[in-house]
């Protein structure tokens, strides 16, 4: 069970051990942790270790005496740069701080002439950072970011808020991390937002605490054992009716593709029969994919079809209108895009999406979500476990923020962040795709929550997949998807 473990709830945690483990055992073995990961990482001599005002401070101090201390077998060069604050450190701190003096360690007072650090070891903040990193800690983290060399970061980048995922700014400043070594359990804002781009790659250092002893977390990573059960294998005495149907309904003048690529979506994450109801019809058939049938959203009967409502939908008063008549029907509903702009300017709609009980899956990005919640972007993004959670609640609906490090929450406030997926989706009709998969899965009997996990999963490996084989990021269409989701889930359910 991938657990990612909010600050409040790892703070919870070092409590209950504080009362069985000696002082100081979970630094040490922090420190441990960090001096092997910085051996692993490590191509050359030179090792910077940045230890702040705080325990992130004592974990690299730890490492340092690790590193250059009497049973060392590291050929290495091991530089500290220490920055001790008003206040005095904690007592493992003092500690941590006495064996690093007394060790090889060669301390600085200010970052060292030379760019040629084979290592840098990021212990300035960690869980504690309660401010912007301002004046001279500021100018250090630029400084070490310009250098451009490899940093471990030691349970968080410093600056980063492990919560969310946001730099901790107005216009703040973080360590640009290569890898990030993270202590007791994963945390959230390590995976989501800026995070991300901040953490590198995520290593998790349990401190020999046993996972079963640690209380269940708030959120976690989504992975495929998470839908799994719905991949069984196809029975041979199926039908095309065995997998469901999906209508997509959009496509106003001009924005006839976004539908379409939705419902090759569909088609190709494994639905049975899949329609487009256009708002604005453009012809009479979708000559790349023809199993697709094209019919006019005006007249459309969608029978049991599932409803994939908003992709290139407009605001047109026919717009409105099918809108209208899905959330007064039983069908389950995906609704992305412009459907969701018309239902964040309507009180009335929200109150009806909420109140239905068939299954309905949101799939804002940002902006569409700050409309749902009547706040801006920034601040969607600045939380955006609280903003996922909030508008599953507000709307009854599993919903889907998407974005770098994509978060699924359910109305009963379970949380997931997915790992798959790169900067190659960030790409016109890339939604479009994930709506008409995650239409696909319901249509063919996922639990929402479930199908929302797996189309999300699916959608950005399918991504990683075409990145893996030279077509992406530079230049990966949204049209490339559906065939690459297809193999993922074939692969998955193999
Ligand atoms: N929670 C745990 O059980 C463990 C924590 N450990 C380490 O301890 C860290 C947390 O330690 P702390 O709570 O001491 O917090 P930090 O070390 O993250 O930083 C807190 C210190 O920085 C100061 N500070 C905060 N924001 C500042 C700013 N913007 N500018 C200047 N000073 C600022 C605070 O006044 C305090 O002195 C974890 O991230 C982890 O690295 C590890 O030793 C392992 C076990
Ligand atoms: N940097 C990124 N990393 C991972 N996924 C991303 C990134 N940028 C965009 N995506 C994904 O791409 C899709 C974009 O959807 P959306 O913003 O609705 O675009 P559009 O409406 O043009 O299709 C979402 O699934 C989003 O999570
Ligand atoms: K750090």
């Amino acid at each position: 069970m991938k657990s990612l473990f909010s600050i409040a709830e790892i703070r919870k945690i070092e409590h209950s051990l504080a009362e069985t483990l000696p002082p100081g055992t979970l630094m040490q073995r922090a420190g441990e942790a960090a001096a092997s990961a910085a051996r692993a990482m490590l191509s050359g001599r030179k090792i910077l270790l940045l230890a702040g005002p705080g325990n992130n401070g004592g974990d690299a101090l730890e490492a340092a005496a690790i590193l250059a201390g009497p049973d060392t077998d590291l050929d290495a060069e091991v530089t500290v740069l220490h920055r001790p604050g008003s206040a005095p450190p904690s007592p493992e701190t003092q500690k941590a701080l006495a064996r690093a003096r007394a060790s090889k360690a060669h301390f600085v007072d200010a970052l060292p002439l030379g760019r040629d650090w084979s290592l840098i070891v990021d212990g300035l903040f960690g869980i504690g950072l309660a401010r912007p990193i301002e004046g001279d800690m500021r100018a250090l983290v630029e400084a070490i970011n310009a250098l451009g060399r490899p940093v471990l970061a030691l349970d968080v980048p410093s600056g980063l808020d492990a919560d969310t995922g946001a730099v901790i700014g107005p216009d703040g400043v973080a360590i640009q991390a290569t890898r990030t070594i993270t202590f007791i359990g994963n945390k959230p804002g390590l995976h989501t937002f800026e995070g991300r781009d901040y953490a590198g790659q995520v290593q998790v250092a349990p401190l020999g605490i046993d996972p079963g002893q640690r209380p269940p977390a708030g959120a976690r990573l989504n992975e495929p054992a998470l839908f799994a059960r719905h991949l069984a294998p196809r029975r041979h005495n199926s039908h095309k009716g065995s997998f469901g149907d999906v209508a997509v309904i959009g496509g106003a003048r001009g924005m006839a593709g976004a539908p379409l690529l939705s419902a090759r979506a569909a088609l190709f994450a494994g639905a049975g029969r899949v329609f487009v109801a256009a708002i604005e019809p453009v012809g009479a058939v979708d000559f790349v994919h023809p199993e697709i049938m094209l019919r006019d959203a005006q007249d459309f009967d969608s029978g049991a079809a599932t409803l994939v409502m908003g992709p290139g939908m407009g605001d047109s008063v026919t717009a409105m209108r099918v809108l209208f008549k899905a959330l007064e029907g039983k069908a389950a509903l995906v609704l992305d895009a412009d459907a969701l702009n018309l239902i964040a300017d309507s009180p009335d709609l929200q109150g009806r999406l909420a109140q239905r009980e068939a299954p309905a899956i949101v799939t804002p990005h940002p902006l569409e979500a700050a409309r749902l919640l009547g706040v801006t972007s920034a601040v969607v993004q600045g939380d955006r476990l609280a903003a996922a959670r909030e508008l599953a609640s507000r709307l009854h609906a599993v919903v889907v923020l998407k974005g770098s490090g994509t978060v699924i929450a359910d109305a009963d406030g379970a949380v997931a962040i997915n790992p798959t997926g790169n900067a190659g989706l960030a790409t016109a009709g890339s939604g479009d795709v994930l709506a008409g998969i995650c239409g696909s899965l319901l249509a063919q009997g996922w639990e929402p929550r479930e199908a929302a996990l797996g189309a999300v999963w699916v959608h950005g490996a399918a991504a990683d997949r075409l990145v893996a084989h030279g077509s992406g990021p530079i230049g990966l269409t949204a049209g490339e998807l559906p065939a690459a989701a297809r193999a993922v889930l074939n692969a998955l359910a193999r």
